[in-house]
């Protein structure tokens, strides 16, 4: 059988922020269990001071377990230490349960009323430990033991309350199978969970991402282009738009087959990586031989940086494949936004395009900027 695998990544934030909350708010629950029991024993007639230490005792570890916030800086071996901190102070408060339980059960103070009473939440708690805190089975094994034993230990040690012992008895061993089934099942919706947000990523990847070549799709190219045009008109940097078409691409496609007109689609790609590397460029495959790049900030140079492409395109074939170094160019049509002029991401699309075409009318391989045009 396979060893089991630590927790890690996101099963493991997961396990961290579920036990958490599953767990904060259960101190107060031994608080109100104290309150009754107290009550029904008139435990402050005879035992006033213990009483009061054992109500601050079950409040502390109560209001401790809501303190203790699971880290949130996404580190690993952070979230492991808190989940280990946790786990040794979850089940002190049982501890102090069982004391309170063999106190009940032994003390002739309590009446049997009151011994009923705290019997009934003993099961509760540990129903509880057994069910709910399923995210780490040792943890649920342990409070379940701290609650359970003890109080079968004294059960068994009592002549008159042998029946209530068998019956306890068998209470924990279907305890023992809770902890078992509600741990496995929650394994399996962890997996289940993390199956379904892997597929929704791998989902998101390939809605945003042009399967050919890798680069944004025209979908998330044109989304990107809008929020940037909104920054820009909430006064935020402005940015700069590169449209580039290869030039006379069908004859690559007539003259080397199909095949190597994608291995050429793709090692442009690689080429515009290289010239326009990420976070600040966003490269995007419009369609066909069209490809468009997004350069966030107000320093970059359009006009020199497409040309520099330009340059480095037509001195350098691309390597589309064994035996097919290709000589390429591009035209390139660029332009920065500028809200007065262009209005919107639309507008500045337009322009851009249009000066794209320019350039392919007035002979191909050439950058037209917007600045030129208005020149
Ligand atoms: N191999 C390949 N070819 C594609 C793909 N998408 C579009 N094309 C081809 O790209 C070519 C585009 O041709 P045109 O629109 O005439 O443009 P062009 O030949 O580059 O001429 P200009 O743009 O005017 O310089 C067509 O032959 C399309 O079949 C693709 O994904 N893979």
């Amino acid at each position: 059988m396979a060893a089991p695998q630590p927790l890690a990544g996101w099963r493991l934030r997961q396990v961290v922020a579920d036990t958490h909350q599953l767990s904060k708010v259960g101190g107060f629950l031994y608080v109100f269990g104290w309150a009754v029991i107290g009550w029904l024993g008139d435990v402050l007639d005879f035992a006033p001071v213990t009483a009061l230490v054992v109500a601050a005792g079950f409040l502390v570890l109560a209001a401790l377990r809501v303190a203790m916030r699971p880290p949130d800086t996404g580190n690993e071996d952070d979230a492991r230490r808190w989940l280990l901190r946790y786990a040794l102070v979850l089940p002190l408060a049982s501890v102090l349960w069982a004391g309170v339980q063999a106190w009940v059960l032994l003390d002739p103070h309590f009446g049997e009323d009151t011994q009923m009473v705290s019997l009934i939440a003993t099961i509760g708690y540990a129903t509880v430990f057994a069910n709910v805190y399923s995210t780490v089975r040792h943890l649920a094994a342990v409070g379940v033991c701290v609650l359970f034993v003890p109080m079968l230990v004294v059960l068994w040690s009592l002549p008159d309350a042998r029946a209530l012992a068998v019956a306890m008895s068998f209470y924990a061993l279907y305890l023992a199978g809770a902890v078992v089934r509600s741990h496995a099942e929650y394994r399996r919706r962890l997996r289940l969970d993390e199956a379904l947000r892997e597929q929704r990523d791998l989902y998101e990847h390939l809605s945003r991402t042009d399967s050919l070549t890798g680069l944004a799709n025209r979908r998330h190219f044109t989304a990107c282009l809008a929020h940037a045009a909104e920054r820009a008109l909430r006064g935020g940097a402005g940015f700069t738009l590169l449209i580039l078409d290869i030039d006379h691409f069908k004859r690559v496609n007539d003259r080397h087959g199909h095949a190597v007109g994608d291995a050429c689609l793709q090692a442009l790609a690689d080429r515009l990586h290289r010239a326009f590397p990420p976070p600040a460029c966003l490269l995007a495959r419009l369609g066909g031989e069209e490809f468009g790049v997004l350069i966030e900030g107000t320093h970059a140079d359009g006009r020199a940086l497409a040309e520099s492409l330009r340059n480095d395109l037509a001195q350098h074939p691309l390597d589309c494949g064994p035996g097919a170094r290709l000589p390429v160019t591009v035209s390139i049509g660029v332009g920065r936004f500028e809200p007065a002029r262009h209005g919107d991401a639309d507008g500045l699309y337009r322009a851009v395009d249009l000066a794209l075409y320019s350039a392919k009318d007035q002979g191909r391989n050439r950058v037209h900027a917007l600045a030129d045009e208005s020149a």
